[in-house]
């Protein structure tokens, strides 16, 4: 499948060499296209195909009193994607607009995702596309104004590697587990450069929601993107939507192509049982630092791990249900759709979080939080205490006001768990939302696979 998008899409070069690619869809948010636009600007370039370009605001938009941003190096920002987008004729889902969100979130939803495509963003959980079976993948500032000049990328062909989920997973295991097991059980640099191919029976009977989860956080383990094939569920997950092909039967008949003929075509293959498989929490500073729930903290195997205790106040030999939690977060382009509030609201219901915990329920954008407020979903986080907010980035991490304070430990749905991630001193454990919800019923996490919560 890879193959067959990559030779579609080259201009120029050779295997083993750079080669000069065609990108179908530029996405733009505001932390990381200032200097590109300053760049097009210096040049007095424009950007060649607007139309193939979308932008939106997420990292820094509050998400309480969401007009009203303090930190000037954020309004910065913010003021600077508006002025440029306008200039340059980009289309942006600006801040109080219908399409406003995290971006990862909001190009699968309006319909701009889609098969077969080259995706990039200048942001590394560009890899989350890729569920819909493209290639996706985040690039630096210099590429993002290249792209924005020229609709092309250099990119050299990364080796690939097919990885067959299959089993059957017991209750209350998740795609997060999925993938948080695969990184945790092989370390977060494993699978360094691959083009990651995710398939079995497993991955066919997920939802869209699910596999974006698990391309989003493939590069946690250093992959370069994540994909799985594009099936129905992906054709029924597009179709409809904003920017969908008018012309479906027709894209339908096209993306059918993409698919991996023979798993001998990967440059490696890995296998994956699901079946045994325990929900897992992060207990240290990066996503490999993790084990199953019914496991225990492990004995340090070296200086970084060494320094990862010594920052989350945590003991090797220890289980991760004895974390003292003071805060949970809900929300990120990992786990901040629709399926994911609402898999969390399902055990919040007629519970209350735990005394002294504080819980932020932040959608991935407008139209999520809409369509969670449609069916109720704000009233239960509410019932039970929790904060129900506008969307964004938001304690994913720090650069905006949504922030974990110093010492705490956080139960968090979203995909890193770096030193001072949630904000100066914050102390992050990554989790499904089902675990997440749990967790900030008890003030610790249990196994939800065989507590009654
Ligand atoms: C700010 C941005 C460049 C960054 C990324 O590339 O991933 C952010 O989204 C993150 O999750 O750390
Ligand atoms: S939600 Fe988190 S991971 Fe996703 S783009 Fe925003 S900061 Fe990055």
């Amino acid at each position: 499948m890879f193959d067959k998008i990559w030779n579609q899409h080259v201009i120029t070069g050779k295997v083993g060499e750079p080669q000069l690619m065609y990108v179908d869809l530029h996405l733009v948010h505001e932390v990381t296209s200032p200097q590109a636009f300053e760049g097009l600007r210096e040049n007095q370039r424009r950007v060649r195909r607007p139309d193939k370009t979308f932008a939106t605001m997420d990292h820094n938009v509050p998400t309480k009193d969401v007009f009203n941003v303090k930190d000037a190096i954020a309004k910065k920002q913010m003021t600077t994607l508006q002025h440029n987008a306008e200039e340059f004729g980009v289309t942006l889902a600006s801040v109080g607009t219908e399409d406003q969100g995290i971006i990862h979130v909001v190009g699968p939803q309006l319909g701009l995702t889609q098969p077969g495509k080259i995706i990039v963003c200048g942001d590394s959980h560009t890899s989350t596309h890729g569920a819909f079976g493209a290639i996706a993948f985040g690039i630096g500032t210099s590429e993002v104004e290249h792209v924005f000049a020229t609709q092309t990328i250099w990119q050299q062909k990364p080796k690939t590697m097919g990885i067959h989920i299959h089993g059957d997973l017991q209750n209350g295991v998740t795609a997060k587990d999925i993938i948080m097991a695969l990184i945790g059980q092989n370390g977060f640099d494993y699978f360094t450069g691959y083009a990651i191919e995710f398939y079995g029976n497993v991955i066919d009977a997920m939802s869209m929601e699910e596999r974006m989860t698990m391309c989003n956080m493939v590069i946690e383990g250093g992959a370069k993107m994540g994909q799985m094939k594009p099936d129905q569920t992906t054709f029924d997950y597009v179709r409809g939507r904003k920017y969908a092909p008018r012309d479906m039967a027709a894209a339908i008949d096209y993306w059918s192509q993409f698919y991996t003929d023979d798993p001998s075509a990967y440059d490696q293959v890995m296998d994956f049982d699901v079946s045994t498989l325990a929900p897992y929490v992060t207990w240290g500073t990066n996503p490999g630092m993790a084990i199953p729930i019914d496991g225990q903290f492990p004995e340090p195997k070296d200086i970084n791990d060494e320094k990862a205790y010594k920052y989350v106040g945590l003991t090797p030999g220890h289980s991760p249900e004895e974390i003292k939690l003071g805060f949970a977060f809900f929300g990120s382009c990992t786990n901040g759709r629709l399926a994911d509030l609402k898999a969390a609201a399902n055990i919040l219901k007629g519970h209350h979080i735990a005394p002294g915990l504080t819980a932020l329920v932040v959608p991935g954008s407008i139209a999520i939080k809409e369509a969670a407020e449609a069916i109720g979903l704000d009233q239960i986080f509410k019932d039970a205490g929790c904060d129900w907010r506008m969307p964004g980035c938001s304690a994913c991490l720090g650069m905006n006001p949504d922030q974990v304070p110093a010492g705490v430990h956080c139960a968090s749905t979203s995909n890193r768990n770096f030193e001072g991630r949630q904000g100066a001193g914050s102390i992050t454990h990554l989790a499904s939302p089902q675990m997440v919800a749990a967790a900030a019923i008890h003030g610790h996490f249990i196994d939800i696979r065989k507590e009654a919560i």
